[in-house]
């Protein structure tokens, strides 16, 4: 019989007294005493574990989202294109997710759901913050935190910023004008569809050699409302398939408030533009 292999042997460090290790430098004693199912339920561990992933990767979303705007009010916009690549593979890796919870079937679910309480993904603040990066600016979301003064502080000062769809039209009219009531918007509130920015950028989609990065930037909003209406679509068929027509515990009426978000159009005039090209 040989002696099992030692990486130490290799050169494997094996003692961490006064070291950092893995776990240390990742904070793993926090982040996996995390995890306090309410129930005996065995898929409420799925259910914590497959939200608690999902907010890391939300926290990841808005750090390039953030620093993508950043970039984009800047004079190289370059550095913007690459995060918001990266924000699309993310909300792929949120689409995929899914696949694990729908291992979850409507008997398992009802076994704990009582336990949640009012609690909902409609409180996600990372979400909120997201859809107001973006764009999607509705200061009614702003209610359900009102009773975290410091959260409702940072998605207050989120809706004071210019939007990543407002700088990129900022872009957009150093190429060509766009008119007063678009630059000069009032960032807090709900962005309209203008006939002037489907007009400015359908310039650039009939002449894309001339304005090549602004019409690398609009593909890259494109691809990213692309999977971001994936997620949404994913979200409400799996409600569906686990509570069917049952009102949330948010207080929503459930599939029928997941629907009406359907309609959502994060970033309108680059969506029409397509039918008069
Ligand atoms: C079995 C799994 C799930 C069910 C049954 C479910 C159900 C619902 C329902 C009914 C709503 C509407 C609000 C309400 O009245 O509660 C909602 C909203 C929401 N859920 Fe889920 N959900 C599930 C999984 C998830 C997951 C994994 C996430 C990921 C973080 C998530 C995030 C959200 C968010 C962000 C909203 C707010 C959407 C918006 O306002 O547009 N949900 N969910
Ligand atoms: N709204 C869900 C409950 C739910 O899914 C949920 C509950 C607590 C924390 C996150 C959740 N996920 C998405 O809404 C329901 O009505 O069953």
């Amino acid at each position: 019989m040989t002696d099992p292999f030692d990486p130490a042997t290799d050169g494997a460090q094996m003692s961490f007294d006064g070291r950092m290790s893995y776990g240390d430098y990742l904070r793993l004693t926090t982040l996996l005493d995390a995890q306090h199912p309410l129930s005996d339920a065995h898929d409420e561990m799925l259910f914590i574990i497959q939200h608690q992933t999902s907010e890391l990767w939300m926290r990841l979303a808005i750090h390039e989202l953030t620093a993508a705007r950043a970039a984009l009010q800047g004079p190289d916009r370059r550095p913007a294109f690459k995060m918001l690549a990266r924000v699309a593979r993310i909300f792929e890796q949120l689409n995929s997710a899914w696949d694990v919870l729908r291992t979850m079937t409507p008997s398992d679910y009802t076994t704990f759901r009582m336990a949640l309480g009012q609690s909902s993904g409609f409180q996600s603040h990372q979400y909120r913050q997201i859809e107001f990066l973006l764009g999607n600016r509705n200061p009614a979301m702003l209610r359900p935190h009102a009773h975290r003064p410091e959260i409702t502080a940072l998605l207050t000062a989120e809706l004071a910023r210019p939007s990543l769809y407002d700088v990129a039209l900022g872009a957009l009219n150093e190429a060509v004008p766009l008119p007063d009531s678009v630059l000069a918007r009032e960032v807090a509130r709900p962005y309209e569809a203008q006939e002037a920015v489907a007009t400015a950028w359908t310039v650039v989609y009939r002449d894309p050699q001339t304005h090549w990065e602004l019409y690398e930037l609009a593909e890259k909003l494109v691809d990213l409302e692309d999977y971001f209406r994936r997620w949404r679509f994913n979200h409400v068929t799996t409600v569906e398939r686990v509570i069917g027509f049952k009102r949330g515990t948010g207080g929503t009426g459930g599939v029928s408030y997941l629907k009406r978000m359907l309609e959502v159009e994060l970033f309108p005039e680059l969506w029409h533009l397509r039918t008069d090209l």
